[in-house]
Formats: structure tokens, C-alpha cells, sequence
């Protein structure tokens, strides 16, 4: 379970995250929605102790999150990608992630985990020949190789083919189906309407609209939903 309260974030004086509060249960696939610019990056860091927060709190799992906290080990993150070695594998590359944890190799999920990232002989080159596809579907796989209870995903259908989205959607659908927590953020609404159950939608910081996906289409296609609540919003502040 992923738990929000009251959440902001500053830098310096810009506020990107203005006391935002929303929970992910576990069964449940949470988009995380909106314009440019509108803090869900933001959120995801402090949500996994990438940032501090400047106020408020975030949980994961009933435990609070910070840098290096135990729990974090039950996450699967991906947030602009780790940084691999180049001139490693891909293979070498996990590996040495994976050592992080000081569990012994090979990862509970690895199979599923290189099944869907797909890279089968490129899993041996060098990362630093990798094309923006491929070092996308690595940093799933070091998501996802862990068997994670709870995913926390910015953008990770970028660079990914068609089949490679529809895949990845499966594959979060079958996560939540057996028991785990899902916040994944896009801007790709007709594919984030295909998989998501839960929604939450920020606009310059600020929480826009949040809950089951059916009550916030309310019959209407996810992108008129969107453009209607993002519209709302800016015109009530303006
Ligand atoms: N490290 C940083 N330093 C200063 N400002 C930042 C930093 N990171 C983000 N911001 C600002 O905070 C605001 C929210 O950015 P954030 O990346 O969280 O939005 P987003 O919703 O993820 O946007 P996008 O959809 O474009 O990825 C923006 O105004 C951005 O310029």
C-alpha cells in the first residue's frame, strides 16, 4: 500500500508539490496524471526516497519512506533509470544492482523479469551500445527482477514498441492481480485507460481529481476526462 498525506515539495521557492494526499491499495493500478510539469516526477522521488520531502509524510507498506529504508526493498522503482556501467552487460549490469541488496543472485523474478524486458542476446553487449529502447527495458527488468509487492513506474513505456506496451500492461495487470500495488505515471491516456483501476490527477502540484477510474470518466473517453479536469483547474485559478 502506498500512502501520500498531505505531501509537498519545494525547490527553492518554486512549489512542485503542494500538500498532496492520495493512497494505492494493494489489488490496485493507480495512473498518476497530468499536464507538464505537474509534480508526478516529484511525488515518485520522494515517494521512494530519492528526495525529501518538505512537508508531509509518505508510506509504503505501512512503513515510512527515506533513503535506504528497509522497505524500499519491496519496491521496484524505475525514476529516470540507474545509471548502468557501459562498458558492462546488460546481464552484469543487473547483477551488480542486484548486489546492492545483499541477497544472493539470481533475483526471485528474474525469468519473468528478462521475459518481458525481451532483450535475449543483447542481454550480453555492452549497455553502452544499448539504444534508448533497450536501456528502458533493462531498467524495467532491474524493477521488476526483485518480485516486488509495490511498483512505483514514471513513464516506463517510453521507448517501448507496441508489443513491448502491451506486455508491460499484462504484466502490471497481473501484478495487482496477485495482491500487489501499482502507481505508474504517463501521458499516454488511451494505453493508461487500458490497465489502470485507480487514478490520480495533479495539476501544478496541486490534487486535481483522484479515484476509481469509472467514476472519474464518468462515460467519457480518459483523455476528455483529463482534458476537462486539467481545464477545470485552470481556469478556477486563474
Ligand atoms: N531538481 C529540480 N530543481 C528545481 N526544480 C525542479 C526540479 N525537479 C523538478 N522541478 C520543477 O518542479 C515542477 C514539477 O516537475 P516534475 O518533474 O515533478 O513534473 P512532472 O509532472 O513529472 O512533469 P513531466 O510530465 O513533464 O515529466 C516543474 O516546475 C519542474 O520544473
Amino acid at each position: 500500500m502506498i500512502r501520500v498525506e498531505s505531501l509537498s515539495k519545494r525547490y527553492g521557492r518554486d512549489i512542485a508539490v503542494d500538500r498532496l494526499s492520495f493512497t494505492v491499495e494493494p489489488g490496485q493500478v493507480c495512473a498518476l496524471l497530468g499536464p507538464n510539469g505537474a509534480g508526478k516526477t516529484s511525488t515518485m522521488r520522494v515517494l521512494v526516497g530519492l528526495s525529501t520531502p518538505s512537508a508531509g509524510r509518505v508510506g509504503i507498506l505501512g512503513e515510512p519512506v527515506g533513503l535506504g529504508a528497509p522497505v524500499l526493498r519491496r519496491v521496484g522503482v524505475l525514476i529516470d533509470g540507474p545509471a548502468f556501467v557501459p562498458h558492462l552487460s546488460g546481464l552484469a549490469n543487473l547483477r551488480l544492482l542486484w548486489s546492492a541488496t545483499g541477497r544472493a543472485w539470481p533475483p526471485p523474478a528474474l525469468d519473468e523479469a528478462l521475459a518481458l524486458a525481451g532483450l535475449g542476446a543483447h542481454l550480453e553487449r555492452r549497455t553502452g551500445r544499448y539504444s534508448m529502447g533497450m536501456r528502458q527495458r533493462l531498467t524495467l527488468a532491474q524493477a521488476l527482477m526483485r518480485d516486488p509487492d509495490v511498483l512505483v513506474l514514471d513513464e516506463p513505456a517510453n521507448g517501448l514498441d507496441p508489443a513491448e506496451v502491451r506486455a508491460l500492461r499484462e504484466h502490471l495487470v497481473a501484478r495487482a492481480g496477485r495482491g500487489g500495488t501499482v502507481l505508474v505515471s504517463s501521458h499516454q491516456l488511451a494505453e493508461v485507460q487500458q490497465v489502470a483501476t485507480h487514478a490520480v490527477v495533479m495539476d501544478r502540484g496541486r490534487l486535481a481529481a483522484a479515484g476509481p477510474l469509472g467514476d472519474l470518466l464518468g462515460g467519457r473517453s480518459l483523455e476528455d476526462a483529463f482534458l476537462a479536469i486539467t481545464e477545470g483547474s485552470t481556469d478556477a485559478a486563474g
